[in-house]
């Protein structure tokens, strides 16, 4: 099979440099996929055709002499005389193949114009270039190598039967999170101190992993590429090329980690935030995800009017009732995919993983989909250093994200009312941090040393 790959990889190549010795410069300009190689050629078009596998890829390449367009379109021919599977991922038609008619149709602007996502419709993105324009996230496919890849799946599904149900109150009910996990961290020290010292929903968490030998190993790759990419993001996306406010300006080193698995597609996770309390404000994740490929949905946060409250709505905890403000934009996860979710995303996105009415067996994982996401917990936000409540507990972080008066600042708040069969109380305090994120008990290195003199 490999070499029948290889050989149309090199039929490929041939037409390549055969249409580069014929075509006149302005031409190259209208067809700019010709002048790149096959391997890119057939990322890019694995990207907006995640559902073929790469024989099919390449042999669509092959007839359309090495035109990523003109593969495109012939792997989007639908026999009439055949209807396509509802809702299973890949069959909804892409903001790039959309990009591509208009640009056909002489719409060159087409590309460039704010995306709007509209009230109750999913917009579908597959490719790398679509997703960082349109979202705050970015992605990178065939993350690992295929085998390293697989072997981090297998050692997942090995621990998977013994991943929990997260329990947490929502409106006076206890509820289950519809997808199972565990979490991990580096060492059994530092396993002892999570369990007795940090609180999630007003709970402090029993089961607290040691990461796991091939965890271990991509970490590193991980951690790699996301600062790769934070930076590569800074410098293509934000304002003068800066960094945000509160943004770290240290390079990001990931020490925990949440493994989530999705058993078939009726498991999902509702639209939510992640907790920011020991990340900090403009927090970046890393999330890799193995074995069935599932739809990533975000939102972006609409602001209430002046005279709504701030509602409740945190981590794991489903808030559907504005889901379709803004309509949402789906980025499809398949095996070995990085996504990187950036530092606006927390405070201004809110992520789901949708239940999907039909799904792809993997060949290793069936119905599983592991996903793991690579965090980053900071030393500062220690829950000995952060503010208690009169719960005597440590208080949770958040950020204000729909009130419009007070829109992105960050309040200290008890969340024991969130553990079943614990009422909470009504500590607030607002958090204050410096540009780089920190909070106020981190003194400077000159403070220190104006303290020591
Ligand atoms: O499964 C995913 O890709 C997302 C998981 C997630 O949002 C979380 O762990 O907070
Ligand atoms: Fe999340």
């Amino acid at each position: 099979m490999d070499a029948f790959i290889s050989r149309k990889r090199r039929r490929i190549s041939d037409q390549e440099s055969d249409s580069k010795q014929v075509q006149a410069p302005e031409t190259r300009n209208d067809t700019p996929d010709d002048d790149e190689s096959t391997d890119f050629k057939l990322a890019l078009l694995a990207s907006l055709q995640p559902d073929h596998d790469e024989e099919t890829l390449l042999e669509a390449l092959l007839i359309s002499e090495g035109s990523v367009k003109k593969a495109c379109k012939v792997l989007n021919y639908k026999d009439p005389t055949v209807s396509p599977r509802k809702n299973a991922i890949g069959y909804q038609s892409s903001l790039s193949s959309f990009n591509i008619k208009r640009d056909r149709m002489g719409d060159s602007k087409a590309r460039d114009k704010k995306l709007l996502t509209k009230k109750g419709r999913t917009l579908h993105l597959y490719s790398p270039e679509d997703i960082e324009k349109h979202t705050p996230c970015s992605i990178i496919h065939n993350f690992l190598p295929l085998e390293e890849a697989n072997a981090l799946l297998l050692e997942l599904l090995k621990e998977s039967p013994t991943f929990r149900r997260d329990t947490f109150k929502l409106f006076d009910r206890v509820v289950q999170s519809p997808h199972t996990m565990g979490f991990y961290v580096d060492t059994l020290d530092e396993a002892e101190l999570h369990r007795t010292e940090y609180v999630y929903n007003g709970n402090y968490v029993e089961d607290v992993r040691q990461t796991l030998p091939e965890m271990r190993k991509v970490s590193v790759k991980v951690q790699a590429t996301v600062n790769e990419e934070i930076q590569r993001r800074i410098r293509m996306h934000y304002p003068e090329g800066k960094k945000l406010k509160y943004q770290s300006p240290h390079p990001w080193k990931p020490n925990t980690a949440f493994v989530n698995c999705y058993d078939g597609g009726t498991e999902s996770v509702g639209y939510h935030t992640d907790h920011l309390t020991y990340l900090g404000p403009h927090a970046v994740i890393g999330s890799l995800s193995l074995g069935v490929a599932r739809e990533f949905r975000v939102r972006k946060i609409v602001p209430r009017d002046q005279n709504d409250g701030e509602s409740n709505s945190t981590d794991k905890k489903i808030d559907e009732s504005r889901a379709d403000a803004e309509g949402q934009i789906s980025i499809h996860l398949p095996h070995n995919s990085l996504l990187v979710m950036h530092a606006e995303m927390q405070e201004e996105w809110k992520h789901s993983i949708a239940p999907a009415q039909a799904i792809d067996p993997h060949p290793i994982a069936k119905n599983k989909r592991i996903n793991i996401t690579y965090r980053q917990f900071k030393d500062s936000l220690n829950p000995r250093l952060t503010p208690k409540c009169h719960c005597k507990v440590p208080t949770s972080l958040r950020c204000v994200q729909r009130s419009k008066e007070n829109k992105g600042r960050y309040m200290w708040q008890c969340d024991v009312s969130y553990a079943p069969g614990k009422d909470g109380c009504s500590f607030f305090q607002w958090a204050e941090f410096d540009d780089d994120g920190e909070p106020p008990w981190v003194k400077k290195p000159q403070e220190e040393k104006a303290r020591s003199v």
